[in-house]
């Protein structure tokens, strides 16, 4: 049994227990849910974005605590600050220490910035939460669902006026998912993740090996493993405008600080 294997048994038992408590017709009737969100899509693609997806993240099942001490709206405020182009949020307990409130609050204090649910996906009703939480967008992974999932959260999360981010780990993900016929109008962003899941090792060769597969119709993202200016670089070069990085922000004890050494690492590298 994989990591994913056993955090998705684990969703679905916190799902049913979610639904149970509060009906997904009560969630509906949120005026969160009538919220035009913010576009990542946009956000990522303005000329002069960093394209920097930064996330907040308390612990992972790979290196256990990162940082249990900072505060979530003083470092999504500091992120957006030094110039993150989007945020990121776990909200998933169990393994990554995050919760609904964190994104509720990062919500609150960024208001005009694209804010991510991180989650781990596997019910339409996971989407109703992320809309009325005031998530702009969702992640799918494919790796823990199939195409026809992938199809049915895409619809509903359109429904919802939610963007969407599609991660894939390998060729075989990536083109299971771009046989999907509606996969254009359902996914706005593809995230190639540099960590696999068997071994929970980084390496960026993945993004770049992947980079001229993704259509040109989707936004490429980098995921996980991303720490300097030379490898974002690099990673532009290969079509890449977004970079969603966690860790190396946080385990700091100045997540924000951290962000803003490497926009500015950038700079240097782009004036040079
Ligand atoms: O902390 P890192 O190595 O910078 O990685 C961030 C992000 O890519 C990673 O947290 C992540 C990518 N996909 C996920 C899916 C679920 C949970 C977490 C993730």
């Amino acid at each position: 049994m994989t990591i994913l294997d056993r955090i998705v048994e684990k969703k679905l038992t916190e799902v049913a227990q979610r639904k149970a408590t509060i009906p997904a017709q009560s969630l509906e009737k949120l005026p969160t849910i009538q919220r035009t969100v913010n576009s990542a899509r946009a956000a990522i693609q303005a000329a002069g974005s960093t394209g920097i997806i930064a996330e907040f993240k308390r612990k992972s099942p790979s290196k256990g605590v990162i940082n249990d001490s900072v505060d979530v709206i003083a470092t999504t405020q500091g992120y957006v600050k030094a110039g993150a182009a989007c945020l990121s949020v776990l909200t998933d307990e169990p393994f990554f220490g995050g919760k609904p409130d964190d994104l509720i609050k990062a919500r609150a204090a960024n208001p005009t910035t694209p804010v991510l649910r991180k989650d781990f996906i596997v019910d339409p009703y996971q989407l109703l939460e992320a809309k009325a939480w005031g998530a702009d967008l969702v992640l799918l992974i494919a790796a823990c669902l199939t195409p026809d999932q992938v199809k049915v959260l895409g619809m509903e999360a359109k429904r919802l006026g939610l963007e969407v981010l599609l991660e894939v780990h390998d060729e075989e993900e990536l083109d299971q998912c771009l046989a999907i016929e509606e996969l254009p109008q359902i996914v706005d962003l593809i995230g190639v993740n540099n960590r696999s899941l068997k071994t929970f090792v980084t390496s960026v060769e993945t993004s770049l090996r992947l980079a001229d597969r993704i259509p040109s119709a989707f936004v490429k993202v980098a995921e996980s493993g991303l720490s300097s200016a030379t490898t974002i670089q690099v990673l532009r070069d290969a079509g890449f405008e977004g970079f969603l990085i966690g860790e190396a922000f946080m385990k700091t004890s100045a997540p924000a600080e951290a962000l803003a050494a490497l926009v500015a690492d950038s700079l240097m590298q782009t004036s040079s």
